[in-house]
This record gives structure tokens, sequence and C-alpha cells, in this order.
């Protein structure tokens, strides 16, 4: 049976998003990846959303980036200003309150952001272990998403990029171990992505969003509802604050807030297209309405930026032909990001 077939019967109502324990990653036992994958096969095609548990990513990482966050955003707004994404290369750098648009149909996302990419680490930045062993090479950065990153002087944040350098590398370095696991969930070889994630077509953004208080207004959203855009998403979200939401196919909005020690990986639009469907690419939002600061850690992870998304085999079938344009990565990205803040 083609697996677009089987995906077919799931039900796609959750009520919740299951938790995947990642302690077995590495494991070689055939059995434990058996398990595993079906785990994670479950929760792309149910859900499109899933926490991890043991994902490897160091606490004092996460503590280092959330503090590096919280002491650039707190920066006058006019310095902020001065590395805006509007003015760089496919948006890196700072992008203010309100300007972008997560939903064409809502407001303007109340959120600050600070976005870069994939780079070649700097020997003298201390980051080069780390780099070696989460990249085996350069960024790819010809073509659509051309263009390098840009960072605050080390006089304005000290030790910022090297903190937000070093999250992306672990992140990375996570998000490198699962493909193979999407690849088995989607009953192809482990080395399926290989040849298609050779570079880190990665982007992190950390996220600021000030407490909504006042009059409530159903309109405006910290990110107003969307889905994300390459093949999966690993978000760190600030403990204790229930925030993020995520709509079912019954067009309810279940909570996903933060469960302590985990991290959720929500699946995007890239996987959703490559598979015809059988990932999801699942609805979400989030609303700060705690009354206190809200940071966030996303990183996207798509493949490479000039690999084509066209379909794989066993998601096609002839009552469900592939229904999506093929373009490249990089053209989807790029179109993504222009629509978003040139609303
Ligand atoms: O801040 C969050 O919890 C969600 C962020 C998000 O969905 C995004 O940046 O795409
Ligand atoms: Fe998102």
């Amino acid at each position: 049976m083609p697996l677009i077939t089987d995906a077919l019967s799931f039900d796609t109502k959750f009520q919740e998003v299951p938790v995947i324990d990642l302690a077995n990653l590495s494991s070689t036992d055939p059995a434990l990846r058996r398990e595993l994958v079906s785990k994670v096969r479950d929760a792309c095609i149910r859900v499109g959303f899933f926490y991890v548990s043991n994902h490897g990513i160091p606490e004092r990482v996460i503590e280092d980036a959330l503090n590096s966050a919280k002491q650039y955003f707190a920066l006058p707004l006019a310095q902020k200003l001065e590395l805006e994404n509007k003015k760089q290369a496919n948006f890196k750098g700072y992008s203010p309150l309100l300007s972008g648009k997560n939903d064409p149909y809502g407001a303007a996302d109340l959120q600050e952001g600070f976005e870069f990419g994939w780079e070649e680490f700097s020997p003298e930045s201390g980051l080069s272990s780390i780099a070696s062993s989460s990249d085996e090479g350069q960024g790819d950065v010809s073509g659509a998403m051309a263009g390098g990153n840009v960072w605050p002087t080390e006089a304005d944040v000290p030790g910022f990029r090297n903190a937000a350098l070093e999250y992306y590398y672990s992140a990375t370095a996570l998000g490198k171990a699962m493909f193979p696991l999407f690849a088995q969930a989607l009953d192809q070889s482990p080395v399926f992505f290989d040849d298609k994630t050779r570079h880190s077509a990665a982007l992190m953004k950390l996220l600021h969003y000030p407490p909504q208080t006042g009059e409530v207004d159903d309109r405006t959203m910290g990110i107003g509802a969307h889905t994300d855009w390459e093949c999966f998403t690993i978000l760190w979200q600030q403990p204790g604050i229930q925030a993020l939401q995520v709509l079912n196919s019954s067009k309810q909005w279940i909570n996903a807030p933060p469960v302590p020690g985990t991290l959720v990986i929500n699946l995007g639009d890239e996987f959703m297209r490559i598979t015809n469907g059988v990932f999801k690419s699942t609805v979400h939002r989030a609303v700060n309405r705690s009354g206190v600061e809200r940071y966030s850690i996303p990183l996207f992870f798509g493949i490479d930026y000039n690999v084509l998304l066209e379909p794989t085999v066993g998601c096609v079938s002839e009552d469900r032909p592939f229904q999506y344009d093929i373009v490249s990565a990089g053209d989807y990205i790029k179109s993504r990001l222009h629509a978003t803040y040139n609303y």
C-alpha cells in the first residue's frame, strides 16, 4: 500500500501534542529504532507537532542564548533598527514589533525578532570544535537565499554572536540527527535526505513577545495563524508561559504549553510539499497574555536551497496526484519571506 493511502486513514483531530523521548536517537538496536520511527511517523501524519525530551541541547547553551536575547532586545530601538531586516539580504537581522504579518487575514505580529543563518565559524570565536562537529562545510549562500548574517557589535551585546551561534550549532546537530528518522518514517532509507541537506539551510530566530495587556483584541497575536515554511522547526519556548496553540483538523486551538526539559518539533511546508500532504504542516499561533515578557527560539531547518521540492516515492497515487508546483527550496523560502515582511 502506498504511504499516502495509509496516511489517509489517520485521525487528525488530535487533542494534545505527543511527547517523544529521543534517548535512543543514536541507538543501533533495530527494535528500539522501529519503535522511535513509528512514534515519529504517527506524530508527523496525525499532528505535525511533537515535543522531544532528551534532545541533547545543553541547558547552559539554552540559557546563554536566552540571556543574550534579553540583552539584545533591551537595546534602544534606534540601535536595533541599524540592523533592520528590510535593509539586509533575505531579511536577516532585526524585525521590529508589528513589522511582520504571518497571518495574511489577521493583524501584524506583536513580536520582535533577530534572525540569522549558517555561517562559517571564525577560529578566534572559539566555536571551531562545535562548528566542525555539526557541519561538514559551507553554508549554501548562493542563489535565492544569498547573503550573510549581520550582528550587533561585541560592545553593544557582549557574547551575543557566540551564544547565538553556539545554540545554532547545537540545534542544527539535533536537526541533522533527526532527518534519518523522518526519512524512515516515510519508508525511505535513513540516508534519503543526506544529499539534500549537505549545507545547513537553517534559519534561527530569537523572538521577544511583550505581554498583551488591557483590552483583549482577538485579531492581534504575538504571531498570527501560520504554517512554518521549511522541513521542520525546532522550537524552544520559555518555561512557565502558555502562548503557543496548534490547530487540529476540527479547527480547535489546542494549547502546546512549554513542557520542562523538552523542545517542540513542528513540521513545515517543505515536508508537506515533498510528501504531498502525508506529513502535516500544521497551523499554529502564539499569543502572550501572561502579563510578563516571553522569549522563544525557533530554528527552521530546511533542505538545501538549490534542491527542488519534488514528490517522494509512495506519497502520490492515482487518487492523490501531486498537488503542488515544483519550486526550489530557496525560491519557496524567499517568496514567503517577502510576503511576510512586505505585506
Ligand atoms: O513563539 C512561538 O512559540 C512560536 C513561534 C513560531 O511559530 C514561529 O516563529 O514560526
Ligand atoms: Fe511557526
